[in-house]
């Protein structure tokens, strides 16, 4: 277990990926703080290696090259101004770290202008000399690269795909992954996501968390340790196991995601079951994992397992995520996206490693907001779509209750409240739930968020009166756009 910090009353995290520091500062007042949002996990910030082939790829944001502060996000002073503006708004940041491996397979400069030679592991910068990079003693597959997952020793000493392994068992090494840490704790950041993890010894993992300082004490409070999510791509089949890494943090979920496609998108499994949903289905206790549907890298088709939910279908998307925020299990991280003109090419897509929208001198585009609240510049902005954001509001009401009254009117007909605070109906397939439900809450008017918003005192989109005994007449239309109704105690009439 790992606490988030979560200002009170707040849940939920948005992965703003390859947003600017300067345009994630002015999204934390305009919408975030206001919209009640937990957290932003950035994009990685420190210096990385400048890839022209493929021309500026997101994945170089995955090759470092120092522990600088200066990437296409911006320099150490707007990542400074990030954070406090974000604090202040309530919002916390989450820093995604680059703590496996540093660049590797050529030389070339950085996003700092600094030098370095993936082939020798030489990275001044920092500086790490080949002493400080994994070799032949602690590996030993044929090319000094991963090639079996089921060989655990393998999976963490070798290099991944080619890029220069740490070796975290030296102190060195270790002192200055977590003085790069807690730097950026110095700035006032929440904690970390850990990239790679599973490449990773825990007990190393272990070793760089102890040197770690409590977060920043007047935003926190005072004997706070970060936050730490970490990344293990693990959906059951390779020898590295999540429960590996309950110690030292939480961890991603791969499997939430899968489980949730094979239902909203894939139609291969019955919404009917959800009412078990969490660790009895086969996946870790909810306070050790973030969910997710989708993440930066199996929106573009990486990820094993079958093709996870993003915003290339919208209605599911939406239906997915008013489920995912709905339901208490894990803490959960809404993906937001930029468009890249996906090219499926005999199953892959050729175009899977566009990086963000950018100028003509590469440099990365900034956020517009259009006057009906969506993004420009070709960023979608998920978390600003109303039937995610007004889930986001729902989660923060009923936090602290359980699921009660769950009940399916079919195989793909489902409905729930979460105390009685909360009520959500959905309709996974084409079908139509036309029923008196029992939705737990006081009697009254409340707003459909899902249709509309609570503004004024009034629903912009559907009202639904519950009578006395709690009871609401629920009626939705699989074919619709949102075939979701739901309801909550901050929204009535
Ligand atoms: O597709 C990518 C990048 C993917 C990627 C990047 C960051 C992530 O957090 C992530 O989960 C995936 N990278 C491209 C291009 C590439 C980049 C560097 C390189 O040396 C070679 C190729 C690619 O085709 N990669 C090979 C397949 C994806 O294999 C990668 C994985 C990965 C995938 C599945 C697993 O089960 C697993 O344990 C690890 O993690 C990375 C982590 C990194 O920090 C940097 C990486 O380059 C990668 C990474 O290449
Ligand atoms: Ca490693």
């Amino acid at each position: 277990y790992s606490d988030p910090h979560c200002a009170p009353g707040r849940d939920t995290v948005v992965h703003l990926f390859e947003w600017k520091w300067n345009d994630i500062k002015a999204e934390c007042t305009r919408f975030l703080g206001p919209r009640g949002f937990c957290a932003v996990q950035v994009s990685p910030a420190n210096e990385n290696a400048v890839v022209t082939n493929p021309n500026r790829p997101w994945w170089e944001r995955y090759q470092p090259v120092s522990y600088k502060l200066i990437t296409r996000s911006g320099n150490e002073q707007e990542f400074r101004d990030m954070v406090q503006t974000c604090n202040n708004a309530g919002v916390r940041i989450y820093v995604d770290t680059v703590i496996n491996h540093m660049t590797g397979g050529y030389s070339g400069s950085g996003t700092a202008g600094d030098h370095f030679d993936g082939n020798s592991c030489s990275f001044p910068a920092v500086p790490y000399s080949n002493l400080d990079c994994n070799a032949g003693d602690v590996c030993h597959s044929s090319d000094g690269s991963i090639q079996n997952y089921n060989n655990p020793e393998e999976v963490r000493n070798c290099d991944l795909v080619g890029l220069k392994d740490l070796r975290l068992s030296k102190d060195y090494v270790r002192d200055k992954i977590a003085g790069y840490l807690n730097h950026l704790i110095s700035i006032g950041v929440a904690g970390f996501r850990v990239d790679a993890a599973k490449h990773m010894w825990p007990g190393d993992l272990e070793a760089v968390f102890a040197r770690l300082h409590n977060v920043d004490s007047n935003t926190f409070g005072s004997g706070k340790k970060p936050f730490i999510y970490q990344e293990v791509i693990d959906m059951g089949g390779e020898a590295i196991k999540m429960a590996e890494y309950f110690a030292t943090g939480r961890v991603t979920n791969f499997i939430y995601g899968v489980k949730l496609a094979d239902i909203f998108l894939r139609h291969t499994n019955q919404a009917k079951w959800l009412g078990s949903w969490g660790s009895s289905w086969g996946m870790p206790n909810t306070n050790d994992v973030v969910v997710f549907l989708s993440n930066h890298d199996n929106q573009r088709g990486h990820g094993g397992g079958g093709a996870p939910i993003t915003f290339f279908e919208p209605k599911q998307l939406k239906i997915g995520t008013a489920f995912m925020l709905a339901h208490p299990y894990g803490f959960p991280r809404i993906m937001s996206s930029y468009h890249w003109n996906r090219n499926i090419q005999g199953g892959d897509d050729a175009n899977n490693w566009a990086g963000p929208p950018h100028n003509n001198d590469m440099s990365t585009k900034s956020v517009t907001i259009n006057a009906d609240m969506t993004c420009g510049n070709g960023w979608v902005c998920e978390h600003r779509w109303r039937q995610i954001y007004n889930m986001v509001a729902f989660r923060n009401v009923v936090s602290g209750t359980g699921v009660l009254n769950f009940k399916s009117y079919g195989d793909q007909q489902i409905s729930f409240s979460r105390g009685s605070k909360g009520f959500i109906a959905i309709v996974a397939d084409g079908s139509h739930l036309n029923q008196n439900i029992n939705t737990n809450l006081p009697s009254g008017n409340y707003c459909d968020v899902i249709s509309g918003n609570y503004e004024n005192g009034a629903c912009t989109g559907k009202t639904i009166h519950v009578d006395s005994n709690g009871n609401a007449h629920i009626n939705i239309s699989g074919t619709s756009d949102d075939p979701v109704v739901a309801i909550h105690v901050g929204a009535k009439v």
